[in-house]
Order: C-alpha cells, then structure tokens, then sequence
C-alpha cells in the first residue's frame, strides 16, 4: 500500500475521531447548558433518533411550557450569519441546516394533529462555546450556547403541565432513544456538569443570569389557549401550502382571523427574505391583531407589517415620493359640486334614487376598479349591485365621474379610492422592495376580504403575484357591508380551487348564532369568487350562555335603556368595561351612547380612537369600525325596528333592495361580535 495513501486515510480517520469527540462533546455542554430547564418544567430528550433514520440522531428535543424545541449543536468556528444565510469564513453552508428545517416541519406535521400551532415548534442550532448570537437561518434559529437558555426559557408559560405531557409523549414516539431500550427514558440533566475541556473557561452564563430567565419564564403570564393549540384543521390549515392565491371562508366566529394570525407567524419564520403583510380594510383590526401577534408569536413581530390597506397604499407613495392629499371631507364636496352641475340636469336626475346611490357608484364601482375608458364600464357586469341600469344611465355615470374627477383636480386632492390607483400605478414604476429602506413582501394576508375593492385587490396581488403562498384571502361574503363589490377574476386571481371552508364557530354562544343567523337566513349575496351566494353553513357552536334580549320602546326611552344595560353587565354579569362594545349602524347612534354614557360617568372610548391598545373603557363605534373584533358583551342600538321585526318584508325596488341587503348583513356582523351576551334595541315601527 502507498504510504502517502496510508497517511491520507489516517488523517482522515483522526479527522473523523476528532469530529465525532467534538460533537460529543458539544452535544454534552448544550445539554449542560439547558439542563436548569429542567427546573421549571421542561424535560429533555438527548441524543434521540432521527424520525425516519435508522442511524442519524437528533442532540436535543427540549419539551415544556415554552414549546417544542429541536436542538443541533456544531462545533463551528468562524461563523457569520448575513442576509439569511450562515457562513463558515467564506464558505456558505447554510444548506447543512436544511434537514433541521426539514425536521422542523415533519414535527409541525405531527403534532399539528393534536392542534399544535407549528409556532409552536423551534428548530434551533447552537453554536459551541459562543454566545451573543440569535438569528434566523432557513427557518432554524441560529443561537450560541450562552443564548440558548435565554431563548427557550423567553417563550414563557404557553403550555399548561398537561399539554406538556400530551407533547411530551408525543415526541417521545416521534424520536425514539437511540440505542438499547434501556435508555429509552429520556435523560433530564437537572444538575449540568460541565465538560472537561471546558471545565477551566468561565460559563457563557453566570449562575444569576440563568436564575433570572428561569425565573422571569415563571413569572410569564400565560397565553389563551388558542395561541398555542387551535383544533387539528385549523393548524394544518395555518402551515397548508397553495400553489398559488388562497381563500379561507366561513361564518362569523369561525376562526378565520386566528388561523390568519398563526398563518402570518409562520409564513414570516418560512421566508427570512421578505415581509408578511397583514392588512385590511378598517384602520381597527389590524392594530388588534398586531397586539395578538406580539404574544402569540413574539419572534415574528417585526417580520410582519400590519396595517389598514388605505394606509399601505399611503406608505408606497410616500416611500416612492408621490405627494397626494386625500382628504375625504373635501373630495365629498367636490362630488356634490360634480352632482349639481353635471349629475343632476343628466338622466340620472330623473332617476329615484339617492344621490348617495351615484356616489357610490362613481367612487366604488368605477374608481373601486380604476376603470378608464367608458367603454369597459358600459360592459361591466357591477357585482353587487341589484338595480340594471341602461346604456344611456351609464353614460350618464360617465360624465358624472369624469365631472367629480375634474374637480378633485380642481382642489388638488384626491379620495381614498384614487390614492389605491395612484399607489398601483407607482409600484408599477418602483416594485414594492426597490423603494429606499423597503423590505419587499413574500406573502399577503388579507382579513375581511370581502370589504375591499377590485383595485384594493389589485394592488396587493401585484406584491406577490402568483407566489405558492403569496396571497390569502381571508372573509365571509355574508359580512359584506360595503356597497358595489368585486369578481377575483375582475382583480386577476385565479383560485383554481385554492378554497377551504372553516364551519365550527368558537365566539358565539349558541343562542347568539341562532338569533342573528334569523335575520339574515336564506339572504342571498355576490360572491367575491362570482357566485351568488348563501351563508356558509355553520356546523357546530362551541358554547351556549343566555338568550340576546331585544329591547323596544319609543326612542326618548333608548338612551336610559342602554345606561341601564351597561351598569346591570359591568355589576350583575360582572364584564370589565373593556370587555363591553356599544355598536351602532350610524355615527348619530354612536355620538348619543357615547353621550349617554358619559353622562352615566361611564368612561367610553370611540372606537374610531381604539387600536388594539388595552384600555379600561367601554367601547363604542359603529359596526364598520367593530368589523373582526370581538365583545364579551354586545349592545347594538339604534336599530331600525323593520330591519328586525319577525315579519320584515323587503322592499320592492332593487336598490332599495340592495341597501336593505346590506343593512341587515352590517346587523348580522354587529350581533356576531358578541361572545356571551347580547342586547339589542330598536326605535320605530
Ligand atoms: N381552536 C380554537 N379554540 C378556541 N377558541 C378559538 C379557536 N379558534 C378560534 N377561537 C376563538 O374564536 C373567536 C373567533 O375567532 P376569529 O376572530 O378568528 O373568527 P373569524 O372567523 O375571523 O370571525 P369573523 O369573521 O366573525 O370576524 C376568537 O375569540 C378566537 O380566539
């Protein structure tokens, strides 16, 4: 044999001996390092085999109140982490983590089917003997031995004793021991010893650091239920992959936002590379859910933008330094002004119908699209709207548009449905992510869905496109409140099937289902995907509580009623005021509650003022301003008593039709906000 070969062989066998002392040895001082856990709940799975390996084995599974974590330890020296990606000096080897990634997401699969949220499931690689590093790479999180502590104890008390011990058999048989079947129990290192080779060094964590993360992980206040376990569909659900655009429908309660919310969280830890965007119509929503994020997955917070589509629409053009006024009080003046020079001498003056019916027509059908050339509008099939109108009335809406367009002009402003256009044509020019300080966006989520327009839609397709995962869509038709409406293929996306129905509603109780399910039962609505629809069948309601109370009297009554409700909720039921909204379908209803129970020495907060901030008052807004959010108790007021009568008749005429529809749906949204009670008064006859 060739002595220069014996000599290869022999250098790469101590290589392979040195390697294999150093993992030993690494995999011993993690152990070392995370064995205090133990202390509070957690237990540890050391060297267990890899599922689906006969042979390779996993360092670490830690299981406890914070989690599930899957821990590889390397002995690297000489790393850098950039851009998502791990360097060893110049080499890139941040595909060596791709089978932890892989792991990850086997254990995600599996323990989804007792409900886990995979936010619930951390790959993690620690870096021997280093410490002061905490990164994303390839969805593992990248740690150094000093911070790994830290890290796992950070997640606090998410999971009661029991669910540890659901989790904590699950791995067990997911990561069989490695070896004879003696050492099938797992070994909880409850007093770490260091290594030998490192008996001399100082620890990465002095013993008072470690005392004050185990001890503020107990002080953590534990999360509700649903942040860390949802039922079995709703967690494949969140970790489902499209192919493409998605749509996730269901009644009111049903879960929707919360299966968006774990979906945001963790489509952000799968693309290190761009921003989950969580956006909708209202400004109220996604301040709340921002406030849920931050607790229900607090490493993905500033991954996630969220924000009311008006307001993204704002930070594109300003970042791409567009300078518009909206301004919505004198874009209605210049619509009057449009009415009563052009609208009213055309044939749409001797139409009957509001002139708020025109408005709506000119700013959400036409500008809600961005049509630009009369003769796409004189095609247009104008979902959502019930009443025909001929060739000639659309001409007439025509130039009425044009009219209300000049004059936006005129005032050098523009309203919120221009400043969508203005904000479609500049990232046509600038692509989202090329802008100064922008990070583009891998996927969109969008909540109420339904309330936004073809153009609104538009716009945030264009960030992604057809990306696998790139775009969900998020509603209920049944809640549409707004008028016009809008095709997915008009806003060009394609679901091709990419459709899941949520039917178990957690919110409401029973009673409060089968009470506002009444009202709207057997209406029918358009469709966002083209169909005219009926409500999506819910099939069971988790919970029951008392009967909603409908009050009647004569409106000088009203206002002593609902005093008279908020007290008996916060004394007799005992519901914090921050638990209470006050909803109305008009501004009116709104400013008298807000009136009367100042007056009552209530304290209120306006909706409108409220982003998901906790606050000690009750809340009170209209039911546009309440859309996603959710009330212990509900009192809905000032509601027109033939919207509710057991024997309400539609009117005849389909534009009346049309906002009848609409009033009815926007009650059915006001009384599904409400979890355990419900109170609703009506004036009139
Ligand atoms: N698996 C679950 N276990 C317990 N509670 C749940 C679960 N899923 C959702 N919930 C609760 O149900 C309520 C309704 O959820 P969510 O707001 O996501 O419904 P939604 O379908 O978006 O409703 P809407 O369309 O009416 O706004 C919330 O209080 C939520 O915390």
């Amino acid at each position: 044999m060739p002595a220069g070969r014996s000599a290869g062989v022999g250098a790469r066998r101590e290589a392979l001996l040195a390697g294999a002392h150093a993992a030993e040895v690494s995999e011993k001082a993690t152990v070392a390092a995370l064995g205090r856990l133990a202390g509070v709940g957690y237990h540890l799975l050391a060297d267990r085999r890899w599922p689906g390996s006969r042979t390779a084995n996993v360092d670490l599974v830690v299981v406890g109140p914070g989690g599930v974590f899957i821990v590889d330890t390397k002995w690297w020296a000489d790393v850098s982490v950039a851009q998502g990606r791990i360097f060893r000096g110049q080499d890139d080897v941040t595909e060596e983590l791709y089978a932890l990634a892989d792991l990850g997401q086997t254990v995600e699969a599996d323990l989804a089917d007792v409900g886990l949220s995979p936010n619930e499931i951390h790959p993690v690689v620690v870096l021997h003997g280093r410490s002061g590093i905490s990164e994303t790479v390839a969805s593992v999180r990248v740690l150094g031995e000093g911070d790994a502590l830290r890290f796992i104890a950070g997640h606090g008390q998410r999971h009661t004793p029991a669910a540890v011990d659901l989790l904590l058999a699950r791995c067990l048989d997911l990561f069989p021991a490695m070896g004879n079947a003696d050492a099938a129990a797992h070994a909880v290192a409850v007093d770490p010893v260091r290594p030998a080779d490192r008996a001399w060094e100082e620890p990465l964590l002095s013993d008072r650091e470690i005392d004050a993360a185990l001890f503020d992980s107990l002080l953590a206040s534990p999360v509700e239920d649903w942040m860390a376990f949802l039922h079995p569909a709703q967690a494949k659900l969140v970790r489902r992959s499209f192919n493409g655009p998605s749509r996730i429908r269901g009644s009111a309660g049903t879960g929707k936002t919360v299966v968006g919310l774990h979906r945001a969280a963790y489509l952000a830890r799968m693309n290190p590379h761009g921003k989950v965007l969580v956006t909708t119509f209202v400004n109220t929503l996604p301040g709340v859910m921002a406030q849920s994020l931050a607790r229900l997955a607090p490493e993905a917070v500033d991954r996630v933008i969220f924000t009311s589509v008006h307001r993204f629409a704002r930070r594109v053009l300003d970042a791409r330094g567009v300078t518009v006024r909206v301004d919505p009080g004198k874009a209605l003046t210049a619509f009057n002004l449009a009415w009563v020079r052009t609208g009213r001498h055309s044939v749409l003056g001797g139409i009957d119908l509001p002139v708020t019916y025109w408005q709506e027509e000119v700013v959400v059908v036409l500008r809600g699209r961005g049509i630009t050339d009369f003769d796409a509008y004189a095609d247009l099939a104008r979902t959502g709207r019930k009443h025909r109108l001929s060739l000639e009335q659309r001409r007439g809406v025509w130039e009425l548009h044009l009219a209300y367009d000049a004059q936006l002009r005129a005032l050098g402003i523009t309203d919120f449905a221009g400043s969508i256009l203005l904000a479609e044509a500049a990232l046509q020019s600038v692509p989202y992510g090329s802008a100064p300080g922008e990070e583009s966006i891998a996927a969109v989520i969008v909540d109420e869905a339904q309330d936004l327009t073809c153009a609104q839609i538009r716009l945030l397709h264009a960030l992604t496109g057809d990306a696998p995962d790139g775009l969900t869509l998020i509603g209920d038709g049944q809640q549409s409140i707004y008028p016009g409406g809008y095709t997915l293929a008009e806003a060009g996306v394609s679901l091709a099937g990419r459709g899941v129905v949520m039917d178990v509603n957690y919110r409401n109780t029973a009673q409060i289902v089968e009470f506002a399910s009444r009202l709207v039962d057997g209406d029918e609505f358009a469709d966002i995907e083209g169909a005219t629809s009926r409500a999506d069948r819910t099939d069971r309601v988790t919970r029951t509580g008392p009967e909603p109370v409908l009050w009647r009297g004569p409106q000088p009554d009203a206002a002593a009623a609902l005093v008279a409700r908020v007290r008996e909720v916060l004394t007799g039921v005992g519901t914090d005021a921050a638990d209470i909204g006050v909803l109305s379908p008009t501004h009116a209803g709104v400013q008298g509650a807000l009136r009367a129970l100042a007056a009552a020495g209530i304290p209120t907060i306006n909706l409108a003022d409220y982003e998901g901030v906790p606050v000690d008052a009750v809340k009170v807004g209209t039911i546009k301003r309440a859309k996603g959010l959710e009330f212990k108790q509900v009192l809905v007021c000032a509601v027109p008593a033939a919207l509710v009568a057991a024997d309400a008749q539609p009117p005849a005429a389909d534009a009346d039709r049309e906002r009848w529809d609409r009033d009815r749906r926007e009650l059915f949204v006001a009384m599904t906000r409400a979890r355990d009670g419900l109170w609703v008064s009506t004036t009139g006859t």
